[in-house]
């Protein structure tokens, strides 16, 4: 690692999500002055928790997962030392629309035919789906990303001939819960992005990795701690109102408790639609500004349930063609020991069809589906529910959205922008939003002659992938 010289290295960062925890972890490194600015009185932003009064307990907004192709989620992690607070299921367990499960997992065979003998073996497509699957996975990872950029996936899939059993119980199950949007609206550079990095690439990829500890727990608090420890000022319910600048440069911070921070390198790391509201006037009808101002978003819902019983020894369950997406059983704590309750959690990407419904409504349904699938769940009595939409959950990787994300270096020489709807080439995702961090982090770096790369690489490209489906080893963004 390189030391820089003192001077003109204070940074501030605004937005304690995983983008701002990320830049700010990054560049503590290095002997910057930084410090870090959240409007909520909790680090984390959407990777965050709720106080829910009716039960007393702390509920993640959301099940969070990721895959392990997130290499720069987990060196963020570990720089945070939560490293260990992750558990990857090594199997998959998919509740096929009349109820039978089925478990996915690796064979011995080498990536990218590890998954191959678990899809043959799905009982809820004919070996002809299966077949034209194939076809269209080959297809989709030998085409040059430049030929699907801006097309809709869904045209794609007609294209290549997918039925509608194919569309529903294969493509929808794998890509509205990783893009979280729907078909229809997909980019299908990043559906190919999907497909090769998670399930192509390299045999471990593909492996989900749940957290063992709440969201608020990991992203608020040990994060605080610890970027406490490495010397970063942290500053909660301080909400930005605007940026102040003179002569094409950031001089200032200025905050809604009517602070003020000042330094020499700024970054935003807020949500993407607070951004033109935080610039000065004069750059509201700057071309990046008015791109940032047309990327859209999709919700995300989340049905939290407390059943009397246990309703399946599953930890998990993907369920196919069916309103409710993902089932999680929340982990064994002592309060559920204690009080016999157990927690569910079902989760509803690009859940746009649910908003004209009450929420008792929207609770009714999914728990009617868990009770057609488990006898149990049938009988279970439930003790209490909540629903959460993040209305606003991630940006909508629509046809076209790569021109709309901007770099991370802004228009104004000393701020950067950071988030996960930046360009990073990741989905909405919290490896996107570490990416961004980093990438942001990377260019103040560059600004005081240091080359170091902090972006972590992705997972090495299995050598028979490369050759069967003409994979690259160096990425788009240039890591190997
Ligand atoms: C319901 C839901 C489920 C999800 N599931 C997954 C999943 O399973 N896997 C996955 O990888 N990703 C998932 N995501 C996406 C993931 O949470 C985000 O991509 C990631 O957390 C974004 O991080 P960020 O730092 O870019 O932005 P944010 O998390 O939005 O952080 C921005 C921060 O800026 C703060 N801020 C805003 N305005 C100001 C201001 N004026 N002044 C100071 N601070 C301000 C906000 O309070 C926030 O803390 C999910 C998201 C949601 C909402």
């Amino acid at each position: 690692m390189t030391t820089v010289s003192s001077g003109n290295r204070r940074v501030a960062i605004i937005g304690g999500g995983i983008a701002g925890i990320a830049a700010a972890s990054a560049l503590a490194k290095y002997d910057f002055h930084v410090s870090l600015y959240e409007a909520r009185n909790q680090f984390g932003g959407r990777a965050g928790s709720y106080h829910d009064q009716s039960s007393g307990e702390e509920i993640d907004n959301c099940q969070h997962v990721n895959m392990a192709c997130c290499t720069n989620l987990k060196k963020l992690s570990s720089d945070l030392g939560f490293q260990d607070c992750f558990e990857t299921e090594k199997q998959l367990h998919f509740v096929a629309p009349d109820g039978a499960i089925t478990s996915f997992r690796e064979s011995w065979l080498p990536a990218p035919l590890h998954l191959t003998l678990s899809f043959l073996r799905l009982p809820y497509l004919s070996f002809r789906e299966k077949r034209l699957f194939g076809l269209a996975v080959k297809a989709l990872s030998r085409t040059p990303v430049e030929n699907l950029r801006g097309r809709h996936f869904a045209d794609w899939l007609r294209e290549h001939k997918q039925t509608d059993a194919l569309i529903k119980r294969v493509w929808e199950v794998v890509l509205v819960s990783a893009l979280s949007e729907s078909l229809e609206r997909i980019d299908a550079a990043y559906a190919q992005k999907v497909f090769v990095d998670g399930f192509l690439a390299n045999r471990e990829g593909w492996r989900v990795e749940i957290p063992t500890e709440s969201l608020d727990d990991l992203y608020s608090k040990r994060a605080a701690q610890a970027l406490q420890r490495a010397g970063v000022q942290v500053h909660q319910e301080h909400r930005l109102r605007e940026l102040r600048c003179e002569e094409n440069s950031v001089r200032s911070a200025y905050f809604a408790n009517e602070q003020t921070a000042v330094a020499d390198e700024y970054m935003l790391a807020v949500p993407h639609h607070q951004v033109p509201k935080l610039l000065p006037a004069e750059f509201h009808q700057h071309a990046t500004v008015q791109a940032i101002q047309r990327i859209e978003t999709a919700p995300i819902t989340s049905v939290h349930l407390w059943l009397d019983r246990k309703i399946t020894p599953l930890p998990h369950a993907v369920l196919v063609d069916r309103l409710s997406q993902w089932m999680f059983a929340r982990r064994a704590d002592p309060q559920e020991i204690k009080d016999g309750i157990f927690r569910y959690q079902v989760v509803m990407s690009a859940s746009r069809s649910l908003s004209g419904l009450s929420q008792e409504e929207v609770v009714e349904r999914v728990f009617n589906e868990l009770a057609e699938i488990w006898s149990d769940a049938a009988d279970a009595k439930m003790v209490h529910s909540r629903v959460i939409t993040e209305k606003r959950a991630v940006f909508s990787v629509t046809p076209g959205i790569d021109e709309l994300r901007p770099q991370q270096q802004s228009f104004i020489p000393n701020l950067q922008f950071a988030g996960d709807w930046t360009q990073t080439g990741w989905p909405a995702t919290m490896e996107g939003a570490a990416r961004s961090g980093y990438l942001a982090a990377e260019n103040i770096l560059r600004k005081h002659g240091i080359q170091d790369s902090i972006l972590e690489a992705d997972l090495p490209k299995a050598r028979l992938s490369r050759w069967l489906f003409g994979l690259k080893t160096v990425s788009d963004y240039g890591q190997e």
